[in-house]
């Protein structure tokens, strides 16, 4: 019985997957792609950022993949396999604060998995310019990228040549069987990544063994991970009227400057009056980048949501922020 090939995106928050699985479902044919994306918190922003044209999107929310194989993972699996003739590859692309040993376990070891599915290669996007840090203050960064099979090392653009050399070297020092690609914008491709062969299986079992168990976070709505002495916290603030982005942008600079070492990642989406589009607003430790989003649909409530992840953060302080600085009313969900 033919296998369906799938690769599993991983790497830390705001590293690239999302702008990397763009890019590669450009260079595939689009309606032959299906894609599994699971995203901390309820609202999947990754859904509204995707281009269009992929055969399907299947959104885990509500929790973390790595955490709920028994129900949500394992269910879209087994409608997948059912429509195998349609699909030429699976993609799951993984929270930024995954550890995706459990993932790579179910498609190695779980023979309802195995039986239509091969797991062609773990990619890790990685930070070239957040990279240390990340290791520094968090677990899951080095789980992520002990767990690949080809490191992608982005954002080469954010630092100098010297810099992304020593980063590399850290790269292949953390997971010397990997293979270390550099570049920028997640435009790497396919072809190439394909070219350094599939996971070996007693390679990547190995490693999944290795990583399995140490893994004990867990995941709900609004919620914190404790993972060691680091606490991740997510939460999600609603924006319940059309806002000023001008205004909304500078609140949200002050916002992640203020808790800088607090907040890895913001994500997620306004609407703005008299604006026909979504639009996407994002940090990770930087500055907000505004982008178009999926136009708004006539039907639909012009609600905008964001997302927070980080380490100890109090949602009350952001809601109460946001109430002061705001013109329109925000709700707590
Ligand atoms: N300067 C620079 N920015 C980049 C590069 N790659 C991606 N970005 C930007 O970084 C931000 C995060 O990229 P995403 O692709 O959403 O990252 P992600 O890993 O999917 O994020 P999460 O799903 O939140 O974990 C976006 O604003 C991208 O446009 C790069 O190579 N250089």
């Amino acid at each position: 019985m033919d296998q369906i090939p799938v690769h599993i995106i991983t790497g830390f928050l705001g590293s690239g997957k999302t702008t990397f699985l763009n890019n590669l479902i450009g260079d595939v044919r689009p309606d032959r792609v299906l894609v599994i994306e699971n995203e901390c918190g309820e609202t999947n922003i990754d859904g509204a950022i995707i281009v269009d044209g992929v055969e399907d999107i299947v959104e885990l929310n509500a929790g973390c993949i790595c955490c709920s194989l028994a129900d949500g993972l394992l269910e879209a699996l087994e409608a997948i396999s059912k429509k195998k003739k349609e699909i030429d590859r699976l993609v799951i692309e993984t929270t930024g604060i995954a550890d995706p040993s459990s993932i790579i376990q179910a498609f190695l070891q779980d023979p309802r998995v195995e039986a239509h599915f091969d797991l062609r290669q773990v990619i890790c996007l990685v930070d070239a310019g957040l990279v240390e840090d990340w290791l520094s203050e968090t677990d899951e960064a080095l789980r992520q990228i002990v767990a690949s099979d080809v490191i992608l090392l982005n954002k080469s653009d954010t630092v100098t040549p010297n810099y992304l050399s020593k980063i590399e070297n850290l790269l292949k020092g953390i997971n010397p069987q990997s293979e270390v690609m550099k570049g920028e914008f997640g435009a790497f491709s396919m072809d190439k990544i394909e070219e350094f062969g599939t996971t070996q299986s007693r390679t990547i079992e190995k490693k999944a063994n290795d990583h399995a168990h140490h893994h004990e976070h867990h995941h709900h709505l609004d919620h914190e991970v404790d993972s060691n002495s680091h606490k991740i916290t997510t939460f999600t603030i609603n924006l319940p009227k059309p806002l000023d982005l001008e205004s909304l942008s500078l609140d949200l600079n002050r916002l992640v400057n203020l808790y800088r070492s607090q907040v890895y990642r913001v994500k997620g989406y306004i609407a703005i009056p008299n604006y026909p589009n979504r639009v996407i607003l994002q940090s990770a430790r930087t500055s907000f980048i505004a982008t178009d989003g999926s136009p708004w649909k006539s039907n639909e409530s012009r609600e905008g949501r964001l997302v927070f992840i980080g380490r100890n953060l109090r949602k009350e302080v952001f809601l109460k922020m946001f109430q002061r600085h705001e013109q329109g009313q925000i709700a707590a969900d």
